[in-house]
């Protein structure tokens, strides 16, 4: 099995000048468009732009499922075709798309067993990573029986079972109401300070992506660049009150700046 780990002065995600041009029957289509970013270790980092902006797409290529038409990328010093086959990762969804005929204890073991762990060890994993997601005593309900909120949460715990330093998470709160998404938002920063994982993080949300990041990367419309890289001055022990700061109001001034001005260029 292998485990990658990341050195502790290497980026995990190293992407230099990244380019993809989508090409489609209607024409080419240019969505990212000379990215250059590094995420350091045990970094939290949101990608906020406009709808359309490439930020999936960006997500996309860390995980190998697209290929960039030009530039380099990285994945703890690995290509991402690399990095997929030794599971540097893991992905989690806009909807959780777990499966409705196994159990959540079932879901989140199928990617364990694919991998070919004993059955002791995908047991002890998944009651870890369900405890991480405080959901203890879940194990043997279905998707169905849970609310959406709580299924994000599985979905959540099986990207983790096979702990990879990465977690890459596109908009995963996205269709939950504000209430439930804020709670998710806590123990998402709960659990990244107790695990250490590295988060790449794709939101529409301002409040979101400051309340959560120790980096903001700010996009422009289509081709979608880097308009702005924004590190969080926040402490990382996050009350959810911190959102009514000065400093927090700040960033979010910031960001929202950056997104105009992504709109002007
Ligand atoms: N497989 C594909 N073929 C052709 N065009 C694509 C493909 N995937 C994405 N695109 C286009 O590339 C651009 C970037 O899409 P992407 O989904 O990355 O944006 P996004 O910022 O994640 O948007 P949203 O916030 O709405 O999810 C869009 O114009 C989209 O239509």
């Amino acid at each position: 099995m292998t485990q990658t780990q990341a050195s502790p002065d290497q980026p995990v995600i190293r992407a230099s000048h990244l380019d993809l041009t989508f090409h489609t029957a209607d024409g080419p289509v240019h969505a990212l468009k000379d990215v250059s970013l590094d995420v350091p270790p045990g970094a939290f980092v949101s990608f906020i732009g406009p709808s359309g902006c490439g930020k999936t797409t960006f997500l996309r290529c860390i995980a190998a499922l697209e290929t960039p038409t030009g530039g380099s990328l990285t994945v703890n010093g690995m290509t991402a075709d690399e990095a997929r086959r030794a599971r540097a990762y893991g992905y989690v969804f806009q909807a959780a798309g777990l499966y409705p005929r196994r159990t959540i204890g079932g879901n989140i073991r199928l990617p364990l067993e694919i991998m070919g762990f004993s059955r002791a060890e995908q047991a002890e994993r998944t009651a870890r990573v369900l405890d991480l997601v405080e959901l203890s005593g879940f194990e043997k309900k279905f998707p169905w029986q849970l609310s959406g909120g709580m299924q994000q949460r599985a979905s959540i715990a099986r990207a983790l079972a096979f702990d990879a330093d990465l977690l890459l998470m596109d908009e995963p709160f996205g269709a939950l109401d504000e209430i439930v998404r804020d709670r998710l938002n806590e123990e998402l920063l709960r659990l990244w300070d107790k695990t250490g994982k590295t988060i790449a993080f794709v939101t529409h949300s301002i409040p979101e992506a400051v309340y959560l990041s120790t980096h903001i990367v700010v996009m422009s419309p289509r081709p979608g660049r880097i308009t702005d890289v924004i590190e969080s001055p926040l402490p990382r022990d996050r009350p959810l009150d911190i959102r009514d700061t000065p400093e927090f109001i700040e960033i979010a001034h910031r960001v929202r700046e950056g997104l105009r001005a992504g709109y002007q260029e």
